[in-house]
């Protein structure tokens, strides 16, 4: 191993002192990101770490994050970095974990075309304005109750009701085949596995129930759409599929199967429901305890919207409200939902920052940490909506200073989606509510919890008032 390290060692990066066996795993407390954040600050934007096996480099500049976004895409795939991730990914039979390849590359087209597309997220607009009408009717007994709300839980279900009836045609809390009781769990529970620690490094696997009820849900999804005992309107991504599957020639050279299905539904499940979920939680913790800023936000959407209210809100009222879109921005610049984008695999030996980085190297960026950059922000930690205003700067994958969708091919191929779920749940929440924290809670906690996504660790409880 030590002959091994030698061979490359001439040129790369320094980082903490590395101890036998476990590299530099002592010094990993808390969560990953924010460790390697201050790590970085006393070693550099550039660093080397071992953590038990892995070795891999960390980027904490926006000019390093360049670097491997723009010029040395090809030389890099992502890499499943924890047994959890690989199971869910079906060896490689996905996008998210897929090696580059033909594979990877017709499922990512196939995907973007038939799910992802500007196009299609539009068609599905009636199905976010559905969902978010159910919550508001929900949220209003809360409110005339004055009862506190888990507004994490709550904002779990509406974005997993949202993917599952946009990918798969049916809500997870109408379907036969999981009973209720688990369906909740299992919102959450994606989460709670998206974040495992480390299970590469000491693998334990032993995911239980959960994987079967996901692997066992979509093999009822696809029988009921094979069956044909489900129908509805427009066929979904399942429909097409299973459409194309059936088509398909027996010379054509990529041959798409129920497994890359199983892997595509698998990877948008789990990528979709957490981050949007996470991006809106962030957001009203932050509002709350900025008044200013929801005053402000409260105001413009008010305003805009009229003094009369409206039963439900339609998704078009979101083109007028540009400070609620800057609120969205601030929110994915303080808190990435995944603040370390997904890690990629050096395949040949590539120069960056002038280092030479061998093959096999794990490259982490570190979004969260280049999102509190004092170099190109000011005041980084403040939550300030306003510093967005007539700034060029941008989530769409070209400002290397904010990432929080990461960029290149790899860029996630949800954020259309995704920012329409936000800004209409946040639309909803902010018009018809005023929010206010329980009498027994004094302050906010900001605490985070998880690495492949973070979301707020002490779960969001707010009371609900409704605006007269
Ligand atoms: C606020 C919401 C979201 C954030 C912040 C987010 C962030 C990200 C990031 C950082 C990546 C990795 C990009 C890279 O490493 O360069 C990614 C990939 C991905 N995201 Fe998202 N995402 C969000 C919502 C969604 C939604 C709603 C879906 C699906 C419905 C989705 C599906 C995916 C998929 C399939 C990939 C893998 C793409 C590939 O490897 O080619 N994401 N996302």
């Amino acid at each position: 191993f030590i002959n091994k390290n030698k061979k490359h060692s001439n040129n790369l990066p320094s980082g903490p002192t590395q101890i036998p066996f476990i590299g530099n795993l002592h010094q990993i407390k808390g969560s990953l990101h924010t460790c390697l954040h201050d790590l970085s600050k006393k070693h550099g934007p550039m660093m080397l770490l071992r953590l038990g096996v892995v070795r891999m480099v960390v980027i904490t500049s926006s000019e390093g994050a360049e670097e491997v976004l723009k010029t040395h895409d090809l030389e890099c795939c992502t890499r499943p970095t924890t047994i959890a991730l690989k199971t869910f990914s079906r060896n490689g039979n996905d996008i998210g974990s897929g090696v580059y390849g033909e594979t990877w590359r017709e499922l990512r087209k196939l995907s973007v075309r038939e799910f992802f597309s500007v196009k299609k997220v539009q068609s599905f607009k009636y199905v976010r304005e559905e969902e978010c009408d159910l919550l508001v009717k929900k949220l209003k007994e809360s409110a005339l109750k004055q009862s506190p709300v888990n507004l994490s839980k709550t904002l779990f279900c509406l974005t997993g009701s949202i993917v599952s009836r946009t990918a798969f045609g049916q809500s997870f809390f109408e379907n036969k085949h999981i009973g209720e009781e688990r369906v909740e769990e299992l919102m959450l529970e994606a989460h709670k596995n998206m974040s495992l620690k480390f299970t590469d490094l000491f693998p334990t696997g032993g995911l239980g129930w959960f994987l079967d009820v996901v692997d066992t849900f979509l093999d009822h999804i696809i029988d009921d759409h094979q069956s044909k005992s489900f129908t509805q309107d427009r066929p979904d991504l399942i429909d097409t599929v299973l459409e194309m599957i059936h088509k398909q020639e027996d010379n054509e050279s990529f041959k798409l199967t129920i497994d890359h299905l199983k892997g595509i539904s698998t990877n948008i499940y789990l990528a979709g429901v957490d981050t949007s979920a996470i991006t809106m939680i962030w957001a009203m913790a932050e509002l709350v305890r900025n008044p200013r800023v929801m005053k402000k936000v409260q105001d413009e959407i008010r305003t805009c919207i009229g003094s009369k209210q409206k039963e439900r809100l339609a998704e078009e009222e979101i083109d007028k409200l540009q400070y609620l879109k800057l609120v969205v921005k601030e929110t994915l610049r303080l808190h990435p939902p995944a603040p370390l984008l997904l890690p990629r695999e050096t395949m040949s030996q590539i120069k960056i920052q002038g280092y030479d980085i061998p093959p096999k190297i794990l490259l982490l960026i570190n979004a969260w940490s280049i999102g509190r950059d004092p170099k190109y922000w000011k005041d980084p930690e403040e939550f300030t909506p306003e510093r967005f205003i007539d700034s060029p700067v941008d989530y769409r994958g070209k400002s290397f200073e904010f990432l929080p969708f990461g960029s290149g091919r790899r860029i996630c191929p949800g954020m259309a989606s995704a920012i329409a779920t936000i800004e209409l749940g946040l639309l909803n929440l902010l018009y018809y509510f005023e929010w206010s924290l329980p009498e027994e809670k004094k302050h906010m906690d900001m605490e985070e919890a998880g690495v492949v996504t973070v979301v707020k660790k002490i779960p969001l409880e707010l009371i609900p008032s409704l605006h007269q």
